[in-house]
This record gives structure tokens, sequence and C-alpha cells, in this order.
């Protein structure tokens, strides 16, 4: 199971989501109390192994906004969070790395992943980023298949419960592993990380 955390701001932080196995991590270049600059997350990035996915973060941002920021954090891969229309995906598609889409259910194309051309797709609540769960049962489980990430109020405590229910091919977490918004902790980051593989280890 792929899982991504998200809205890194610190070294420590970026080290236990590597430490613990995530897969990718966010940095949100995008107003958002976890909001980093290009050249923080630039610097933050550099610790990370090529096996692990740096993700820049945007939502309603213009296409050159986008490409500036990701040319000066060296971020490998895009996440469009706020229902960008197609030509943001065909201009950025130009940049040569892999596009993420997140959306909510309600949202403007959909939920088949790979609608807008992107290679993954996230499910979130409407208000991403808040840790706001939202109503699972609300998803029509039969149009979503292949590559997917589950998101939106993810804690250590319900992960497992959300992965039973859905069978997401990943998953997303931000404020689930903050102590107060904005601000992570390395130990929760570690038990989400745990949870997510105790619960993958058991199916
Ligand atoms: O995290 C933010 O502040 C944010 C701001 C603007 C657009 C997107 C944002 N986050 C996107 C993510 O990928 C989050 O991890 C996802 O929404 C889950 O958040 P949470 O419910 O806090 O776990």
């Amino acid at each position: 199971m792929f899982v991504k955390v998200c809205g890194l701001r610190t070294a420590p932080d970026v080290a236990a989501s590597v430490d613990a196995g995530a897969d990718a991590i966010g940095f949100v270049l995008t107003p958002s109390p976890r909001q980093v600059t290009p050249a923080e997350a630039r610097e933050l990035a550099e610790a990370v192994p090529t096996d692990v996915l740096t993700v820049g973060v945007f939502r309603g941002e213009p296409v050159d906004v986008v490409r500036a920021a990701v040319a000066a954090s060296g971020v490998r891969a895009i996440q469009l969070h706020g229902d960008e229309p197609a030509t943001h995906y065909t201009a950025l598609r130009e940049l040569g790395l892999p596009l993420i889409r997140g959306t909510s259910p309600g949202g403007a194309a959909g939920l088949r992943p790979g609608a807008l051309g992107e290679d993954l797709l996230i499910v979130d609540s409407p208000q991403p980023g808040s840790g706001a769960a939202w109503d699972w049962d609300t998803l029509d489980r039969a149009a979503l298949a292949g590559r997917w990430l589950l998101a939106g109020g993810l804690r250590p405590d319900n992960v497992g419960a959300a992965i039973d229910a859905l069978r997401p091919w990943g998953v997303d977490v931000s404020s689930g592993v903050e102590v107060r918004r904005g601000v992570k902790d390395p130990a929760l980051i570690r038990v989400f990380l745990e949870a997510v593989r105790t619960r993958v280890g058991q199916n």
C-alpha cells in the first residue's frame, strides 16, 4: 500500500516519514498553514532518497506559478488540489513529472482515476488538509479502480478501518499526524505508518 505524508515543514519530520517507510512526502506550495517556500522545499527534499516521491501540492494556482515553483523546489511530482481544469494537466504534462489530482466526491471532473490524464487520484474531503473526516459510505466504490489514494481525516486509529472498508491503492495523511495545525509529530508519523503496514499485513 502506497502511503503519502503531506504538509511536511521540518527536517526531522521528513526524516521520520522516510525512516518509517513513506512512499511519498508532500510539500504544500500554496496558501496553507503548512505552506513552505520552493527554496525551503528544495532544502528539505535534498535529504529524501530517490525512491521516495517528493510532491509539490498546489490549489488553484495558474500554470505558470506551478511551473516556476516546481522548477525552484525540484519536487518530483505535482499535486493539483483545486479542481483545476484539464488544460492545467495538459500544460504540466510537458514537464514530464507524475501528475496527481486531488478532489472530493462531487468534484468537477468526477472520481474516475485518470479522468484528466493524471497518474494518481486522491479522493479527499471537500476541505483538503482540514483533518475533517468525511462519510466514506457516500463513495461509489464501484467507480474507483486502479491508482487512487484515500485522504481526509485519516489517523492512526481509523486508517485500518478505512483500508478495510474501501480498499484504496494507498492513503494520504496530514492532520492525523500533527499535534496542532501545521505541526507534525514524528512519533505519530511512525505510528500511522505502522498502523497501515500492520493492517495490510493482516489482509
Ligand atoms: O494540507 C493542506 O494544507 C492543503 C492545502 C491546500 C491544498 C491541499 C492541501 N493538502 C492536501 C493533502 O494532500 C492532504 O494530505 C489531504 O488533504 C489530507 O488532509 P488531512 O485531512 O489533514 O489528513
